[in-house]
């Protein structure tokens, strides 16, 4: 297993491309079940969860063309054909590696009548129950069984049929999902306290492209009138806001200036809302954002994770990292998943002053923290290692990396090119 080595203490400066969202991708990428047509998807990043999902849409049948690396950009351009679904069962060996293969479900039923998709199982954050991806298929007429660990199931005769869903919690992947199976029901979908994440609002966008009709885009009421078939489209995936988030932290954490290219800065409102009072400075520039804290040590700010538009959960330990050496106290909740504070025990370790108590975490700010080995327990902890890294003094060796490679395209690379002294531990050891 690779392994990330940092010498920290080094301020950021330079600029990083940023692209396109994981988590909009996904979701994207199972759009093209929709469709006998080609869906071309632009800015794709290159990350182990998309080769992931490739591989399951392979063996449903789907056609794969790579058309290469787009000049001047981050990302690639990957063209999906899904002329004949040849295969509807999403296997557990794949779906255990990455919970966002569930988002093939709603697709499958809407267009073959029938899906068999492994139950992808908790994992580190969370349960991670699916129920409102089944109660949501099945208030538009799907029978659904849970059989040998698999979701089972079945179109009425004539297909989904439209129905209004108010969703009790909000969930982004069920939204997709039900979104997704809407626009070919027959008849109207509403969605009420719909998830708003700029992922979701980015599929609605597609799913226009592809024809089809869709009311309410980017509120939490969304009104989907069902069509008979969807067509190709070319669609440009939205600039990933978690890793803009996550290279801002970085500035803010080592006290540097960057320039983070090819990405918005209204897709990071909540994270700048809470970062500006801390000290951090933010522009708009050209194509992106400067980010930079010249002026002395941050302030200890409190925040609360919460859906779109609020402070994204997977920002929090990114967040709780840039906290550990400010000034003052942080109180940090997390109010979406139920264990998503393992990167504090391992932040400790390098000295940082942490007390969990349930879904909040009270930092109070040390001068500075130390290099020491850690352990990655999943993506976006792994990455807050990785930046209480770059500050710490001496030498910080995070494990697991394979952890941070499923959401971070070449960050050693981004990160050495603007000062850091961090490098990758190659092992071909499992
Ligand atoms: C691939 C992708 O886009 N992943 C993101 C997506 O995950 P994901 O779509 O899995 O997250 P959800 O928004 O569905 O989960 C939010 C909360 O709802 C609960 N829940 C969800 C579905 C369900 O059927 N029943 C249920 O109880 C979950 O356990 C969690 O507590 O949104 C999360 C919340 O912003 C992000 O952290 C993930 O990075
Ligand atoms: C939790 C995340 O992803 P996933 O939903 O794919 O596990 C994430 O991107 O931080």
């Amino acid at each position: 297993m690779d392994k990330i080595r940092i010498r920290g203490g080094k301020p950021l400066n330079g600029s990083i491309t940023v692209g396109g969202a994981k988590n909009a991708a996904l979701p994207l990428m199972t759009a093209a079940l929709l469709t006998d047509e080609t869906l071309t998807l632009t800015n794709l990043p290159i990350l182990a969860d998309i080769n992931t999902l490739c591989n399951l849409l392979l063996q449903h049948g789907v056609a794969i063309h790579l058309a290469g690396a787009e000049k001047d950009c981050a990302g690639r351009e990957i063209a999906f054909t899904a002329r004949d679904v040849t295969n509807t069962t999403a296997p557990y060996d794949l779906v255990r590696k990455m919970r966002a293969s569930v988002l093939v479900l709603g697709p499958l039923v809407a267009r073959c009548g029938e899906a068999k998709v492994s139950l992808p199982g908790g994992c580190a954050i969370g349960a991670r129950p699916v129920d409102l991806h089944i109660r949501g298929l099945e208030a538009m007429g799907a029978d659904i069984r849970i059989e040998g660990g698999y979701v089972v199931a079945k179109a009425p005769p004539g297909g989904l049929r439209g129905a209004e869903f108010v969703f009790p919690k909000v969930s982004v992947g069920a939204t997709e999902n039900l979104l997704m199976a809407a626009t070919l029901a027959k008849g109207t979908t509403v969605l009420v306290n719909a998830a708003r994440e700029p992922e979701v609002t980015d599929l609605a966008e597609c799913l226009v492209k592809m024809g089809a009709r869709i009311g309410g885009i980017g509120t939490d009421r969304l009104t989907i009138e069902g069509v008979d078939r969807l067509h190709g489209a070319r669609h440009s995936i939205v600039p990933d806001r978690i890793e803009t988030g996550t290279y801002a932290m970085a500035a803010a954490i080592t006290g540097g200036q960057l320039d983070i290219l090819n990405t918005r800065l209204d897709l990071i409102k909540a994270a700048v809302k809470s970062l500006a009072p801390a000290g951090v400075s933010f522009t708009e520039i050209d194509n992106g954002i400067r980010v930079s804290r010249t002026n002395g040590r941050l302030q200890g700010i409190d925040v609360m994770t919460e859906p779109f538009p609020g402070f994204p959960t997977d920002l929090q330990a990114q967040m709780m990292a840039v906290m550990c050496t400010a000034s003052g106290a942080a109180m940090i909740t997390e109010t979406i998943f139920e264990n998503r504070f393992m990167h504090a025990p391992e932040l400790m370790r390098m000295g940082a002053r942490i007390t969990v108590h349930g879904s909040s975490a009270l930092v109070r700010g040390v001068e500075r923290l130390t290099g020491a080995p850690v352990m990655a327990t999943d993506l976006r902890a792994s990455v807050s290692l990785v930046l209480a890294g770059l500050a710490a003094e001496g030498e910080t060796v995070v494990n697991r990396v394979y952890h941070l490679d499923r959401g971070y395209e070449r960050l050693e690379d981004k990160l050495s090119a603007c000062g850091a002294d961090i490098e990758r531990i190659r092992s071909e050891e499992e």
